[in-house]
């Protein structure tokens, strides 16, 4: 038996959809801005993605590329042009950013409005505290791609590999929010594959090709492999793979292929955050509207 392959386009199709067609009843076309620092062609490569499907459906996009040696003051002068800009919905800075910047204060001086990533500490709160606003986009994607496919998540016991702010601790909360017994494990796990030999629901966001071998998981468990990894293969070429060894198709009921998998969600996720950031600002703006007639 091999595991049911959950394909990610498809379902970012419908997400996507769903978006566009969003968009196209607000009074403007919502405007994401993405800022990279550095010149780190995977980075780039994303980017360009992110850009480009955004085009596709109809939103208005740009990107900043900045160079490798920007201080954090010019990072943040044009941070807070942007927030300052009521036509900018969404600002998304790419990561991981050179040394000379520290990450936290970036995310920090993005508005809360426009974090279409999620990362700012206002967000991360309201998600733990199970009322999410913006939400990261590879965990919400995530989540789309569960439901998507009718797998059960309350009551169901999750494990996920991996503690990041991007992936692993953000997913952990939506998956409590969604009444899922969730187990986060990392690189001080003792005895790994007893812990993820109790998951219904495992994710893999660790950065390490192969990491989930077949004898790690449970028969006919749901396999999320979040790992993005660049190898080498003996033909020479460079290869995309996830976390997740290929022996795993044949003990998992279920399983994300990489890439097209969780990649596409986290970007057709993106593009939906963005429309949910710009039906917030212009509900807002009715509102104070709305209060500013009263008052005259
Ligand atoms: N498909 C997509 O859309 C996306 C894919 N990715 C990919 O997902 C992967 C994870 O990304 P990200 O969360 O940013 O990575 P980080 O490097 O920030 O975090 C990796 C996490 O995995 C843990 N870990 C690493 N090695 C092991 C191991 N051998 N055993 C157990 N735990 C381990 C680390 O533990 P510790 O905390 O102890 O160091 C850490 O918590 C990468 O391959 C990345 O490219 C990322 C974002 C989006
Ligand atoms: N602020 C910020 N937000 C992010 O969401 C963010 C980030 N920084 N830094 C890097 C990671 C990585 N990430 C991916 C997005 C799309 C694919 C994707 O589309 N992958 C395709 C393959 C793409 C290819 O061929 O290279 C797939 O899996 O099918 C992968 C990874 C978002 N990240």
């Amino acid at each position: 038996m091999s595991a049911r392959v959950l394909a990610g386009p498809p379902v970012a199709a419908a997400l996507l959809a769903d978006a566009a067609a969003r968009a196209s009843r607000l009074p403007a076309q919502p405007n994401l801005v993405i800022v990279s620092v550095g010149d780190d062609p995977a980075s780039l490569s994303y980017v360009r993605g992110k850009s480009r499907k955004a085009g596709e459906v109809g939103l208005r996009n740009t990107v900043h590329a900045l160079a490798e040696t920007t201080t954090q003051a010019e990072l943040l002068t044009l941070i807070d042009t942007l927030n300052r800009d009521d036509d900018v919905n969404g600002i998304l800075v790419q990561l991981p950013l050179p040394a000379q910047i520290a990450e936290a204060a970036v995310l920090h001086a993005i508005d809360p409005r426009k974090d279409v990533d999620g990362f700012h500490p206002l967000n991360v709160g309201e998600l733990w505290a199970g009322r999410p606003a913006l939400t990261p986009c590879t965990p919400a994607g995530i989540m789309f791609l569960l439901e998507h496919h009718g797998v059960p998540v309350a009551g169901a016991r999750a494990v996920i590999v991996g503690r990041s702010h991007l992936v692993g601790r953000p997913l952990a909360a939506l998956l409590l929010n969604a009444d899922a017994t969730v187990t986060v494990a990392h690189s001080r796990t003792r005895d790994l594959g007893s812990v993820t030999r109790e998951a219904d629901i495992l994710v893999a966001a660790a950065g390490t090709p192969g990491l989930i071998t077949p004898d790690m998981v449970k028969p006919g468990a749901t396999v999320i492999d979040v790992g993005i990894n660049r190898v080498l293969k003996p033909d020479g070429k460079g290869h995309l793979v996830g976390d997740v060894h290929p022996d795993v198709a044949g003990v998992a009921g279920a399983l994300t292929p990489v890439p097209g998998g969780v990649g596409p969600m986290t970007v057709a996720q993106l593009l939906a955050n963005t429309v949910r950031a710009a039906e917030l600002q212009h509900a807002a703006r009715a509102d104070l509207e709305a209060a500013g007639e009263f008052v005259r």
